[in-house]
């Protein structure tokens, strides 16, 4: 069964998505968001390190290669992992919003096994935004973008302050990145507009 409850309906007053005029250029690569974040961070050695590229408008693409650390059953995907690569995807997105936003909800599809070794191709877009809810869609692929599909996910952001952050996350990372002299990864690690 495949297809996205009614919480991830955008109401009638949802707006078509404006790409940030600062948004990086189709086929530029995203970089991480943040060293120690799973899904992209160079710093995890068991992190997906998926790396993600603008499309066009609100859009982007993502690759990520299965490893052996990233099983659920012998030799294939575990779906979690899966899950957090569509959620990675579909959370990168937001930098070419501009907006820092998290995952509220997440509607995720597993249609075919994903083997060790693969490389997962994802396409995302953003279709709608109503006030701080960011609706949006993202497939994975097996092999390239031409292969076939293994995984979709439906999802909506909510878009917070950086105070979300700040309040709640542990004490320690939060202050590490704070005192990063670097302005543009400081930003970043909260997908902050800087
Ligand atoms: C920096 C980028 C990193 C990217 C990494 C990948 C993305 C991630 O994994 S983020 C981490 C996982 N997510 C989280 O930890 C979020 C935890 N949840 C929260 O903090 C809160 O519940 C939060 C912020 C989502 C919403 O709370 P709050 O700010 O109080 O807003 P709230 O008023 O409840 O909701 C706002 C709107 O969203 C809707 N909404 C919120 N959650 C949901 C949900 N699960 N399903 C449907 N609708 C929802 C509400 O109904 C409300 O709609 P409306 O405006 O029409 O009334």
């Amino acid at each position: 069964m495949s297809g996205s409850s009614a919480a991830l309906q955008p109401p009638a007053d949802a707006v078509k998505p404006v790409r940030h005029p600062d948004a990086p250029a189709p086929g530029e690569l995203l970089g991480a968001h943040y060293e120690h974040c799973f899904g992209c961070g160079p710093g995890q050695p068991h992190g997906l390190h998926l790396e993600a590229r603008a499309g066009e408008g609100v859009s982007l693409t993502a690759e990520f290669t299965v490893q052996p650390a990233h099983q659920g059953a012998p030799g294939l995907a575990h779906g979690g992992v899966l899950a957090t690569a569509l959620d990675e995807t579909l959370g990168s997105l937001n930098w070419l919003l501009r907006t820092i936003a998290v995952t509220g909800r997440l509607e995720t599809d597993f249609l075919r096994p994903v083997p060790v070794g693969t490389t997962l191709y994802l396409e995302a877009e953003v279709t709608a935004v109503a006030g701080r809810k960011i609706y949006c869609t993202a497939t994975g692929r097996l092999g390239g973008p031409g292969g076939p599909l293994a995984v979709r996910a439906d999802a909506l952001f909510v878009e917070v302050k950086v105070d979300h952050f700040v309040d709640h996350g542990r004490q320690e990372e939060i202050q590490a990145v704070m005192n990063d002299p670097d302005q543009i990864r400081r930003t970043r690690a909260f997908e902050v507009n800087p």
